[in-house]
């Protein structure tokens, strides 16, 4: 797809990246992989040769060092550690069995990339049935956890014993649960609802677990689960394995766990979990650009030494350059608040009108504007567009789908199987998809609530243009916010104005006495304002899109307040004016009672920064006295 290239009539930046800017010039098998997982590689996954920074990290992995991965979003880091992994475990000189319980965890985010990597894993290991892949997440269905235990029910009889039985017998699925979880090779988790069940049960077999793996580690730490993870950390220990050994009476020999690190992006969080879970790593990508954008010629002869970094003690990750891929073409858009809505539908008649099958992802910053923006849209009816016919059709008719935190398990897994598949729709998220979400030919990103700090908005764009495909991005900004681009440029991206009154322009609109292109203001462009009137009167007249409508207009100023450090100087909820961020949610008037909360929030956040201020004060004084 070609976000602006109809308009602007230039041709599109390159359809995808060389070959060689993504992968490497060896074969799996060069890498050191056992020839049934190479073949599984490419049966299973259509993998002919590895990715660079598979080609940098395999060899790195199957050394046993210590590794943190720092590499562009879609370059291939979920089989960069699975790969080495499943060669290591199926090379043991003894089967491992399921008594031996746990040997590798990987530990990630959310849990629809918990599906994803565990899915990756089936299809790995589809040759090697002696490892066993599992997973553990929150917010599962019972009745389909359980569909998931009967066939590891046979097992469990005999393992039952191995549990820590808790008093109610409702537990016995749950014990079934934990003899299946804890019997498998490799486990995936969300980083809670693991420590969950390690304090609820003794009966975790990690005596061999010796692979931790922190995949997406900075958003892992984002989320708070920080402590979590060293709990997690204490509970299993820290016990050693000789390599190739699978004998438990090898603990201890000297040879160390082996932890790995990876994200596109690190923050100084990070830091700390690299030194708590870290010895002595070797660095990949890190100092340098292995964004896929250089060639880079990598010789596996060098067992990938001479392009790694060896440790340092601490990252400084305060103005680092996020690698993203060189064929995103990345746009900015500059929007009145008033206007949002109606340019947002106006992008997005026009994408999906111009291409035969598209795949966009929208952000917004909270649960409730996906709610009201995706029954809005799926909706909303207008014929203003429509020259040929009186019969008022849907504004938007491509499929529509929608995914965040709020919703149910069985439903969110739904939206992530039909994107997957889907040719052409258009998925409203939270970040939820922000991170290592892998949907195929996703052709554009637009971010209509900004993302705060500037790694999601890496993530968020590197949901496209994933391993060399081309793809677009757009951020919405109102001018109040600009500043914002100079703080991505801080972190070398940068973005180039969408033509937006040359959109407008190109749509046909019924009845309209001047040319569209006459207008030079957002504001009076007879097209958004006819649009913005209908939106208006459609969601007056619709009580349950209505009160979607104040719902999201809350939950979007709660979130604007939340803007941390820099950036609260950047979108300053004291220059929003509250009846045009109304309008943008289709409201004619700011709700009275909506204001009375958001008011509430405002002057809590401002009884809140005056109590930090005194605190900061107090401490300095405390500090001066002490020096
Ligand atoms: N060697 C390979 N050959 C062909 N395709 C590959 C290869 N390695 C990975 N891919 C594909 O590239 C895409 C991106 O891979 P993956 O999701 O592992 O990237 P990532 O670096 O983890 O991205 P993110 O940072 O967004 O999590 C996937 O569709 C995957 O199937």
């Amino acid at each position: 797809m070609e976000l602006d290239a109809k308009i602007t009539g230039k041709k599109a930046q390159s359809e995808s990246t060389n070959s060689s800017e993504v992968f490497a010039s060896c074969s799996f098998s060069n890498l050191g992989l056992h020839p049934a997982l190479c073949d599984q590689l490419k049966e299973r996954l259509g993998f002919d040769a590895p990715t660079l920074v598979q080609a940098q990290a395999i060899p790195v992995v199957l050394s046993g060092r210590h590794v943190l991965v720092n590499a562009a979003t879609g370059t291939g880091k979920t089989v960069a550690y699975l790969a080495p992994i499943i060669h290591m475990l199926q090379s043991y000189d003894e089967r491992i069995e399921r008594a031996d319980g746990t040997f590798a965890l990987v530990l990630v985010p959310t849990r629809e990339l918990c599906m994803q990597v565990y899915e990756i894993l089936q299809k790995l290991l589809h040759r090697f049935h002696w490892i066993v892949p599992g997973y553990i997440m929150g917010g599962e269905n019972r009745g389909k956890e359980k569909a998931r235990l009967r066939k590891a029910q046979s097992y469990a009889k005999h393992s039952a014993s191995l549990i820590d039985v808790p008093g109610n017998p409702s537990y016995n699925y749950e014990i079934i649960l934990l003899v299946f979880i804890w019997s498998v090779t490799i486990l995936v988790a969300t980083a809670g609802r693991l420590l969950d069940h390690l304090k609820n049960t003794s009966s975790f077999v990690h005596k061999n677990l010796r692979w931790i793996i922190f995949d997406e580690a900075d958003r892992i730490l984002e989320l708070g689960y920080g402590k979590d993870i060293e709990e997690i950390l204490g509970c299993l220990g820290t016990g050693n394995l000789k390599s190739g050994s699978k004998d438990i009476s090898a603990v201890n020999s000297g040879v160390q766990k082996q932890n790995l690190l990876l994200s596109a992006t690190l923050n100084d969080k990070v830091n700390h979990l690299a030194n708590v879970s870290l010895e002595n790593p070797v660095m990949i990508g890190l100092d340098d650009n292995m964004s896929g954008s250089r060639t880079r010629n990598f010789s596996f002869e060098s067992n990938g030494v001479d392009i790694v970094k060896e440790s340092r003690k601490t990252l400084d990750t305060s103005n680092e350059e996020y690698k993203l891929p060189t064929q995103l073409v990345q746009k900015y858009i500059k929007v009145p608040c008033g206007s949002r809505l109606v340019v947002l539908l106006s992008v997005l008649k026009h994408l999906f009108e111009t291409g035969a099958s598209q795949k966009v992802v929208l952000f917004f910053s909270t649960c409730d504007a996906v709610d009201f923006h995706y029954s809005l849209l799926g909706e909303f009816k207008w014929t203003a567009l429509q020259t040929k016919t009186e019969v008022s059709q849907k504004f938007l008719g491509c499929k529509m789908l929608r995914l965040h935190g709020n919703m149910n398990q069985e439903d969110r897994k739904k939206t992530f199987q039909s994107f997957k598949t889907d040719k052409s729709a258009l998925l409203f998220s939270t970040d939820v998809s922000a991170r290592g979400l892998d949907f195929p030919k996703v052709r554009c990103i637009i971010q209509y609530d900004s993302p705060g700090e500037a790694t999601e908005y890496v993530h968020r764009v590197g949901r496209t243009a994933r391993l060399g495909e081309k793809g677009d991005s757009l951020l919405f900004l109102q001018p109040t916010e600009l500043d914002y681009l100079k703080d991505l440029e801080k972190h070398g991206v940068v973005l180039t104005e969408y033509p937006l009154l040359k959109l407008l322009s190109s749509f046909p609109v019924y009845n309209m006495k001047q040319p569209a292109s006459r207008f030079v203001s957002i504001e009076m462009h007879p097209l958004l304002i006819a649009l913005q009137r209908a939106l208006e009167s459609f969601v007056a007249t619709e009580p349950k899109i209505s009160k979607l409508a104040k719902d999201a207009f809350s939950s979007w100023v709660r979130a604007y307040t939340a803007h941390r450090g820099e950036l609260k100087q950047i979108f300053m909820v004291k220059k929003l004016h509250l009846g045009h961020v109304a309008k943008s949610f289709a409201l004619k008037d700011q709700p009275s009672l909506v204001n009375r909360s958001i008011q509430k929030q405002l002057k809590k956040r401002k009884r809140n920064d005056q109590r930090n201020d005194k605190q900061k004060v107090k401490s300095k004084k405390r500090a001066i006295v002490k020096s």
